[in-house]
């Protein structure tokens, strides 16, 4: 199952808030991670594609059947939430048949369709307990069993694990990701993780102030950023402004520095990104693009130190990330300064 959606704008009434224009398709099987700061739009656009708001210009459509018009039952969609939405006054196993039941299957039939999706999710042996005798991760994977029970058209997943705790989450994520997949589930994510999100999709969605950003591979959206807003809220970074000085030449104000300025035009104005892992610690005295300076703050993480080092001029200093701070001076490879027009 494939799920389009075309220009999709929607306004809450009576507001400017909502969607503008949002066109992504999720190819069969795909998990696409919808990311954006707060209020951006991430919940407004899971509603309109399970049905739960309705009202908008454009088309959804699933495997190109246009479901704008179709009541939420009949979408065929199964959605997971933050809060488990489990009932808590019927077993696990009953929690996961629900859907089977509104559908008119028999008793025999939905109650061994349950328990092996509870077997799937590994929890087969807990079918006859109350869900409340569970715990979070445990009744998040009741949830998405009882999504999957009714094999869904799409899978809809609403920052399924921000409810839990860390430890529980990093397992869950890899579980959720292999069960997505052997499904083969066409899936929407939201979450404001964006760690989760790049270790979980195949394509990540940004959006902000309801309209589309960018849609990409989590490699692209983290190397190749369309933007600054994509690039300040995917990972972390050191964004300068820079003028085009040559072909292959920056000027930062403080420093020339060698960089792929592409087709720009001498004196044309550009955001330059810079990742903490690309910045290289105390280079040789020849090196390209040595900046001298000293480091400041440094929050050590184990096996990486991230610290700041600041160059005089630059204006703030650059976030770097070694196995060691630089003690004089950083080098940054020409093809780790990548420039942004917008
Ligand atoms: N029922 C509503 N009526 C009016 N405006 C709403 C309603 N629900 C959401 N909004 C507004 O629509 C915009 C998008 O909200 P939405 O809940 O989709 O954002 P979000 O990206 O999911 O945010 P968060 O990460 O905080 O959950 C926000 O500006 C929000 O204030």
């Amino acid at each position: 199952m494939s799920l389009l959606l075309d220009k999709v704008s929607y306004n809450y009434p009576g507001s400017t808030h909502g969607l503008h224009e949002v066109s992504l398709d999720v190819r069969t099987g795909e998990l696409v991670a919808v990311i954006g700061p707060s209020g951006s739009g991430k919940s407004t656009l899971l509603k309109l594609v399970s049905g739960l708001e309705t009202g908008h210009t454009g088309r959804i459509a699933l495997d190109g059947e246009d479901m704008s018009r179709t009541p939420v039952h009949q979408r065929h969609i199964g959605m997971v939430f933050q809060s488990y939405a489990l009932f808590p006054h019927l077993s696990v196993l009953d929690n996961v048949a629900y859907g089977l039941k509104l559908r008119k299957v028999a008793t025999a039939e939905r109650h061994r369709r349950a328990q092996e999706l509870l077997d799937i999710v590994g929890l087969g042996e807990f079918s006859r307990r109350a869900v409340a005798q569970l715990s979070g991760g445990q009744q998040q994977r009741v949830a998405l069993a009882r999504a999957l029970a009714i094999d869904p058209r799409a899978l809809l997943l609403d920052e399924p694990l921000s409810a839990l705790d860390a430890s529980v989450r990093g397992h869950l994520r890899d579980q959720i990701r292999a069960i997505q997949q052997r499904f083969n589930a066409t899936t929407l994510l939201v979450t404001h993780d964006q760690e989760e999100a790049l270790a979980m999709a195949d394509r990540v969605a940004m959006l902000k102030d309801g309209r589309l950003l960018q849609i990409a591979t989590p490699r692209d959206i983290y190397e190749n950023p369309a933007s600054r807003a994509v690039a300040e809220f995917v990972g972390l970074s050191t964004i300068l402004p820079a003028k085009v000085a040559a072909p292959g030449r920056l000027d930062m104000g403080f420093a020339e520095l060698f960089a792929d300025t592409g087709r720009r035009a001498f004196g044309t104005e550009v955001q330059v990104l810079v990742r903490p892992e690309h910045i290289r610690p105390d280079p040789a005295a020849d090196a390209v693009n040595r900046l001298a300076g000293r480091t400041g703050a440094q929050r050590y993480l184990g096996a990486l130190t991230r610290y700041d080092f600041e160059v005089p001029g630059a204006g703030k200093p650059f976030l770097a990330e070694s196995s060691r701070p630089a003690a004089e001076a950083i080098a940054i490879a020409p093809e780790h300064l990548r420039l942004l027009d917008h």
